[in-house]
């Protein structure tokens, strides 16, 4: 009621999800105030102070150490969310470099920085009972920093995929997003090329007739193309994914999954 949606217990952050978009929350502004502040702990509680903190961890020190936020929470307690706002905050402070020449390389690492978040969300997320956009993977994020902490690039590990998902889900959810994004987003040409035929129900595609906004397929492309996987091997990969729509090949799953092999 309040709107105040951090509150610090000890060392950790406690982030409550407000639901609804809260944009001054996270304006460019409020995170250069945060960087800038002489004691950010000083201000009010909020996931820059902790990435403040972290970053100025790694700064202060004469050899420095690397540093670990964990962020967890149960399942639409919006740990993507913070996640990403994390990164956009790094994309922000540890990107001034002197030479217009190096300002243009930092600006393409955060770029693709950002942008390997609609591709992961997109083939790694899915609408379940309790969120839209819900990660059915864990990742650990690697920032990575220069000297001058300056960010170079990144790196992402994955693990724990929820594949079993491609071939069966609780009623009520999803598919992962990508499926839906082809099907929705694809040209007539291209729903030639992935066999996806106009108006076509997949009986592995359930609930198609949600409209999320997680379902923009020219975002996902956009980003790919952004990470250097060009037009031609994005549209192989987009027709993997439409022929494994078959129902030669849904059979072919669930018979693997009755008899308890891989999906
Ligand atoms: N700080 C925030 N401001 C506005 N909306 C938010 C915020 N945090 C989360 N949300 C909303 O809550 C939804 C769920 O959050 P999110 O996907 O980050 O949860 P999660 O903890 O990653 O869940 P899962 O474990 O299922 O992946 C988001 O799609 C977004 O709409």
């Amino acid at each position: 009621m309040a709107d105040t949606f951090y509150t610090n217990a000890g060392c950790t952050l406690v982030a409550l999800n407000p639901f609804k978009p809260v944009p001054q929350l996270y304006s460019p502004e409020l995170m250069r105030e945060y960087h800038a502040a002489p004691q950010p702990q000083k201000l009010k509680p909020h996931v820059f102070t902790v990435g403040e903190q972290t970053y100025r961890n790694v700064k202060s020190l004469i050899e420095p150490v690397n540093q670990s936020i964990v962020v967890s929470g149960e399942s639409g307690a919006g740990k993507t969310w913070t996640s990403r706002c994390l990164m956009k905050f790094y994309a922000v402070v540890a990107a001034s470099p002197a030479s217009w020449e190096s300002h243009k390389i930092a600006e393409r690492i955060e770029q693709r920085i950002l942008n390997s978040n609609p591709v992961m969300e997109a083939f790694g997320n899915a609408c379940t009972l309790r969120n839209n956009n819900s990660s059915r993977f864990g990742k650990f994020i690697q920032l990575q920093l220069n000297r001058a902490q300056q960010m170079t690039g990144a790196a992402v590990q994955t693990y724990l995929l929820q594949k079993t998902r491609v071939a069966c889900q609780a009623s009520s959810e999803r598919n992962f997003h990508i499926f839906y994004q082809i099907c929705k987003g694809a040209s007539e040409d291209e729903r030639l090329q992935w066999h996806l035929p106009e108006g076509a129900a997949f009986s592995w595609l359930p609930n198609p007739e949600r409209s999320l906004e997680e379902d923009c397929f020219e975002v996902t492309r956009e980003a790919m193309l952004h990470l250097g996987i060009d037009t031609p091997t994005q549209n192989n990969i987009f027709k993997v994914l439409g022929q494994g729509k078959g129902r030669e090949s849904w059979e072919r799953c669930s018979c693997f999954l009755q008899e308890g092999g891989p999906p």
